[in-house]
């Protein structure tokens, strides 16, 4: 049995942290905040709540798995549903589609509706993905890198320097399909000419896997993992800020907090490793992605469609993504307005300028800038920026160079969100082994 400690308490470290506990380990987990989660915890007013960070993922089978692996199936806590159409996109020319996902020909179904051979163009730029992400699986995301045991094709994929702006373009001639393609790694804060062309594999896993929420918010997920750490009796030491690595004899042995040191035989760093002096030179080529400007509005429900899809993207120069799936008592409703690019005015008079006007219904309101969202969380919830196919190997996880420290969470995935972060946590939990 290994001592683990574990720095930071959002779904990277409350998912190793669960995991490692019932492969035996004595898990100490720290969280600086009053609160496990992270970017999990909702914002709340009165009878008003809002996701903070996502509202869906994709990928089930890891939430499974994490639920599995730690003690008790997802079921017996938590449901877990599709959404048959998560997003509705409207485009610069007008025209606007409401796509759906887990179906190949639904996809396809709905995309010729923006005019013939739009649906067969993209369904075919989609699959074109599948090669890439069963080779990246196996290779990238479910074990730790090892070139050595890599295949040539998945080594191949990460040596390549076509970036995904430069595939979008020699594969996808209608813009609004390019839109499609490019949209998480918009949202992501990406750009697209320093992003690998691989990452555009998101598309596919979406198509495939579909598109996922909590009933009740995706919050819940969180509460489930606190409550599963509780079951595995992880210690837990909220308001407990790391402060570094304590390296002796050229191995980590402890974990600096201002109450003293937190001896360990593992460290699991689940925050920006920035953060903590004996790992920032090791990640000093990193930049993280900053997180988009934010508002979360309560809003006069009166005359509003109740068949609002739970996100509506609005391409452009700005992209937009408003979030309808926040809990309201009836009468009023909780929504949520992310702003990626060049947002010069008021968020919501700049959604208003793009034809969504929710100005007049607004009965409160929370704004959260990219520094306070920075802030609120101790590092960006959307881990690090990709600045070539180097982000790769530029970011630290499973493994660090400092014997006995391990990473995970967002800073440590070359995915984006919530399935990646929990793909790795799976992995820090394969490399630390059972007990
Ligand atoms: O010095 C520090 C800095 C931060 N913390 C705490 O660590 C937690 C980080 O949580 P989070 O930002 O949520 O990051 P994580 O990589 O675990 O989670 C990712 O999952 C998704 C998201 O949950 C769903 O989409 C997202 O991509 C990432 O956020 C936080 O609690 C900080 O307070 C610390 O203890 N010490």
């Amino acid at each position: 049995m290994s001592r683990v400690v574990v720095v930071g308490g959002g779904l990277g470290g409350t998912a190793a942290a669960a995991r490692l506990a019932k492969l035996g380990h004595d898990v100490h987990l720290l969280e600086r905040a009053g609160a496990l989660g992270g970017a999990l915890v909702p914002v709340r007013s009165g009878d008003l709540t809002w996701e903070s960070a996502t509202a869906s993922t994709t990928l089930p089978a890891v939430v499974r798995d994490l639920f599995r692996k730690s003690g008790r199936p997802l079921e017996r806590e938590l449901d877990l549903v599709p959404l048959a159409v998560p997003r509705e996109h409207r485009f610069p020319d007008g025209s606007r589609v409401r796509l759906p996902t887990g179906s190949r020909a639904a996809q396809l179904e709905a995309l010729e509706g923006l005019g013939a051979g739009v649906g067969t163009a993209w369904v075919d730029h989609v699959a074109a993905y599948a090669p890439a992400w069963e080779a990246l699986r196996r290779d990238l995301f479910e074990r730790p890198w090892a070139p050595d045991l890599a295949t040539a094709e998945a080594r191949d994929l990460l040596r390549s320097r076509t970036s995904l702006h430069r595939h979008l373009r020699r594969s996808l001639r209608d813009p609004r399909l390019r839109a499609l393609a490019a949209h998480p790694a918009v949202l992501g804060g990406h750009d697209l000419r320093a992003v690998p062309w691989w990452v555009g594999l998101e598309t596919y896993v979406e198509q495939r896997s579909g598109t996922w929420t909590v009933p009740g918010g995706m919050h819940r997920l969180g509460e489930a993992l606190a409550d599963r750490l509780a079951t595995r009796r992880v210690t837990v030491s909220l308001g407990t800020a790391a402060t570094d690595v304590v390296v002796r004899g050229g191995r980590a042995v402890a974990v600096a907090t201002a109450a003293g040191e937190v001896d360990a035989d593992v460290v699991v760093c689940a925050v920006d490793p920035r953060g903590l002096p004996t790992l920032a030179p090791h990640a000093a080529r990193t930049t993280p992605a900053l997180p988009p400007v934010v508002a979360h509005v309560a809003l006069d429900a009166t005359g509003l469609p109740d068949d609002a899809p739970p996100e509506v993207v609005v391409h452009g120069e700005t992209t937009f993504v408003v979030r309808t799936g926040g809990q309201a008592p009836p009468g009023r409703a909780a929504w949520t307005v992310l702003g990626r690019g060049p947002v010069s005015e008021d968020l919501l008079r700049a959604l208003a300028r793009v034809g969504v006007d929710l100005r007049e219904r607004v009965l409160e309101r929370h704004d959260l800038s990219p520094l306070q969202a920075v802030q609120r969380w101790g590092g960006s919830p959307y881990g690090v920026l990709w600045q070539g196919r180097r982000s790769v190997t530029d970011r630290l996880g499973p493994r660090t160079p400092v014997p006995g420290v391990l990473a995970c969470g967002a800073h440590a995935t070359s995915g984006a969100g919530l399935p990646f972060v929990g793909l790795s946590a799976a992995l820090v939990a394969e490399v630390v082994g059972p007990a």
